[in-house]
């Protein structure tokens, strides 16, 4: 069997050259403990695939978010000391903060690099684009996510150089002109990425001929491992998140005729709503798919979640009368006590395996089930577009 493709021969230790940082993650009493411990182990591996070393994390468990900091003064104390005991320039938060408490952490802690997991993706995003479409998709998300924080940078030179003193007058012109040339590359750029979309749009109204599934899921659930064992396709796959940025479309020979397999970008928590708009036309292509295809990591700790984040990512996405699919992948590593749960809980969900090559023929039956009731649609709906064409004109009148 075939190993799935890993990215060519990178170095594997290279810690000294990376950004080294330290992550922190805020847990209120809303939060189960284990899951808060989850967050941030994702965020660790965001910080990873964006190619910091990650040094230390802390988890504060607060009653409330503080306004200023978004974490108490005292632990502010705290990382500001394992920072510089680390030497580390570099904190990155789980949650978003604000462009004011941008500015009051790293008034805080002078010479360190203020990010929360918003930045974190997007510079992973602007890493894995690859097409014209996703990089002008990332730049808007980017400057969406700038905005707001223009205040902070500005504010916070102005203080420099006039010691202290108001950040009226100059300053705040300045800043109007930012925003207002910020704002016009968006909608520069806005345009540019709707000029994609249409084409792309006139070419799937060419395929409507053709069975389409979408494959949505979370980030590393292993869409594009699957994507590559039924197709014989090589998607690029990494263990690492948002490996896929823009999607891939692949055929699938299935019972005397093609069907189509549109691998996407994977969904992830905490994903700001501007971001999901942005990325809606790569979504978008599972959007227009004829049915859903959800992959989930039945092996995770923390699946449950994983299942709700898509379910309501796709909420905003797509239309929810498509017909939908839902595999529990990597299931050769999930514990006899996870697999009978997930077989209890969700007993139309079928168990597979990418990497193994388990459950595919029950996945492909699957398919082939959709296709028939979609071939079924189609030819009700041409029957009667036929009814409608030939019905004599004008209407007979009783
Ligand atoms: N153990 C196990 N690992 C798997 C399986 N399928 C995929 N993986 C691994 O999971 C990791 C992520 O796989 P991808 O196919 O890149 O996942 P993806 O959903 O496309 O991820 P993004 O594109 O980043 O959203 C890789 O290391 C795969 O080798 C499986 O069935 N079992
Ligand atoms: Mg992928």
């Amino acid at each position: 069997m075939e190993e799935p493709k890993k990215k060519g021969a990178k170095p594997v230790e290279h810690k000294k050259e990376q950004e080294r940082c330290i992550l922190v993650g805020i847990a209120t009493p809303k939060i189960r403990p284990w899951l808060a411990g989850e967050q941030l182990a994702e965020l660790g591996r965001l910080a990873e695939t964006a190619g910091a070393y990650v040094t230390r994390s802390f988890l504060q468990r607060v009653q409330n978010f503080s306004p200023a900091t978004l974490i108490g003064e005292g632990k502010v104390g705290e990382v500001k000391r394992a920072l510089e005991e680390d030497n580390a320039k570099m904190v990155v938060f789980d949650d978003d903060l604000s462009g004011s408490q941008v500015r009051n952490l790293e008034e805080r802690m002078p010479g360190i690099k203020v990010l929360d997991r918003t930045g974190l993706i997007l510079d992973i995003f602007a890493k894995h684009a690859v097409t014209a479409e996703s990089r002008l998709m990332v730049e808007v998300a980017q400057l969406q996510y700038m905005m707001p924080r223009l205040t902070g940078a500005w504010t916070h030179l102005c203080r420099q150089h006039n010691g202290g003193i108001g950040t009226k007058g100059p300053g705040e012109t300045q800043l109007e002109t930012d925003r207002r040339m910020i704002r016009k590359r968006i909608q520069e750029l806005k345009k540019k990425l709707e000029k994609i979309e249409d084409a792309r749009e006139q070419q799937a109204d060419k395929r409507n001929d053709i069975f389409q599934v979408g494959i949505v899921g979370y980030t590393n659930a292993g869409k594009s491992t699957l994507t590559n064992r039924l197709t014989g396709a090589d998607v690029y796959v990494e263990d690492k998140l948002f490996a896929t940025l823009d999607s891939t479309t692949r055929k699938l020979f299935l019972d005397g005729e093609n069907i189509i397999l549109s691998d996407t970008v994977g969904f992830i928590r905490k994903l700001p709503h501007n971001l999901i708009e942005t990325f809606k036309s790569t979504l978008g292509v599972a959007a227009h798919a004829d049915c859903i295809l959800e992959v989930v990591d039945g092996s995770a700790p923390d699946y449950r979640d994983h299942l709700e984040v898509t379910h309501k990512t796709l909420e905003s996405i797509i239309d929810k009368d498509t017909p939908r699919l839902r595999v529990f992948n990597k299931v050769e590593v999930a514990s006899e006590a996870r697999r009978t749960e997930l077989l209890q809980n969700y007993p139309d969900a079928i168990q597979i395996s990418a990497k193994e090559n388990i459950g595919m023929e029950r996945l492909r039956a699957a398919f082939k089930e959709q296709l028939e009731r979609w071939h079924e649609k189609r030819a009700v709906a041409e029957a009667k577009e036929k009814e409608i064409a030939e019905a004599p004109w004008p209407p007979e009148l009783d």
